[in-house]
């Protein structure tokens, strides 16, 4: 495998865009080879600049549920281009995007679009500071929700990959009203409300967490959040821009049986274009301007494009149901059979799976929380995603991230992905 075409282009990048990449997740860091530059994608395969192919679990960092360009939804965009990119007015597929994500989630009663998950999470919690009156936010150590200052605070993802949590930049009196908790730890959370409760806006949680590897929450912890935010008045707002419509159409709060107040989605309703949203009930989200007070606009929020590619995404996940349950088979027989090679070759190893969200530790202990994903052994990790890249299969590289299947990937996909993940642990044992 040569990346000759790619070096130069990556040589090239870093003189313009700041270490070449235009988002960190995408520097191989903390790995020793450089990235592929890709040029295609089509279903659960893409392309590099020097001809190589890779299964890819990547997906785009999770929108590509349907794989790679999917024949319906290109075909979609290729019919809305031709009427316009943008117009900064309302359209009638921003409507039927929109009912068919409230249809779908119960405690989603009106939603507005945005252009990124970043932007879907700070809204969020401005709308919980206008609604509540009140200023604290709490959110969970090793979860990510985008870059907004009041969230980059012991952060996930890229931001745990390359070393800043907590970055400079996000002013200290804005961090003040950050309380960050432990994941799972129901104590934890008990005596922060005990000690703030009365100043907590809302608290905001991935379900699964998808940005310290792939973490769970318990059905205990959720449903102590729940409960300890009605008692208190404060805003449960579930992150569900990795696990919207990709743990199941009815997105994780369906899993847990649990209403937030607010939720937030991007990726999958955006079909691969740049999307994000937030939505609850209609009391909430009758407070964001122009109905009332809380502001929140965006040039290209909306937009026809995304619009269109998320509707013709969704819309395809509703009316075959089936796939949820092919992603179910496909991922447990790839998740199984990484673990049976670990044991065969005695590698201390630990296995999350959430559906098609799926992430292996380099641990012997069980990984529930930031702690004990912090026991992953980082350097063994990385020789992985080496040996797995050269074999072909396109990883996230880095430990802190989750792998996702797609409806793309065949079973030839998954069955040569086993034997690429054999060959690597083989090498590193
Ligand atoms: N876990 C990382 C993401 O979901 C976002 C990708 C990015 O930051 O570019």
């Amino acid at each position: 495998m040569n990346f000759n075409k790619s070096k130069i282009l990556f040589e090239e990048a870093k003189k313009f865009i700041p270490g070449g990449v235009n988002s960190p997740v995408r520097a191989f860091r903390s790995v020793s080879v450089d990235p592929p530059f890709i040029m295609k994608g089509k279903g659960s395969k893409i392309y590099d600049v020097d001809g190589n192919e890779y299964i890819d679990y990547i997906g785009s960092w999770g929108p590509l549920i349907l794989g790679h360009a999917h024949d319906k939804v290109v075909e979609a965009l290729k019919e809305v281009i031709d009427m316009g990119t943008s117009y900064g007015a309302p359209t009638e597929i921003e409507t039927r995007l929109a009912k068919l994500v409230c249809e779908a989630v119960p405690s989603v009663e009106m939603i507005r679009m945005v252009n990124s998950g970043t932007e879907a999470t700070m809204s969020a919690l401005r709308l919980a500071r206008g609604y509540t009156g009140r200023k604290m936010i709490v959110k969970f150590e090793g979860n990510y929700h985008g870059h907004s200052d009041s969230l980059l605070i012991k952060a996930g993802s890229g931001a745990l990959t390359h070393g800043v949590p907590d970055s400079p930049g996000v002013p200290i009196e804005i961090a003040k009203n950050t309380i960050t908790a432990g994941y799972n730890d129901i104590d934890g959370i008990k005596k922060i409300f005990e000690t703030y409760g009365e100043e907590i806006a809302g608290v905001i949680i991935e379900p699964i967490a998808g940005n310290m590897g792939v973490v769970p929450a318990t059905q205990e912890f959720m449903d102590t959040l729940r409960k300890i935010t009605n008692e208190y008045g404060a805003l449960l707002i579930i992150d569900e821009v990795m696990t919207g419509f990709r743990v199941s159409y009815h997105c994780a709060q369906s899993l847990y049986k649990i209403e937030p107040d607010i939720t937030t989605f991007g990726k999958i309703i955006g079909g691969g274009l740049p999307v994000g949203a937030y939505g609850g009930k209609k009391e909430i989200m009758e407070k964001i301007s122009p109905v009332g007070p809380v502001y929140q606009a965006g040039t290209l929020s909306g937009n026809p494009l995304a619009m269109t590619a998320g509707y013709v995404t969704l819309k395809i996940l509703k009316d075959n149901p089936e796939i949820y349950d092919d992603l179910e088979k496909k991922s447990k027989k790839l998740s199984d059979g990484f673990k049976e090679n670990a044991e065969k070759l005695g590698i201390k190893a630990s296995f999350n799976r959430v559906g098609s969200m799926l992430c292996m530790f380099f641990t012997d202990k069980a990984v529930v929380d930031f702690k004990s994903a912090m026991t992953s052994d980082t350097n063994k990790f990385s020789l992985y995603f080496e040996e797995m890249l050269k074999q072909g299969i396109y990883l996230a590289p880095s430990q802190f991230e989750a792998a996702f299947v797609s409806a793309a990937h065949s079973q030839e996909d998954i069955e040569k992905t086993i034997q690429a993940n054999y060959n690597a642990l083989k090498k590193i044992v």
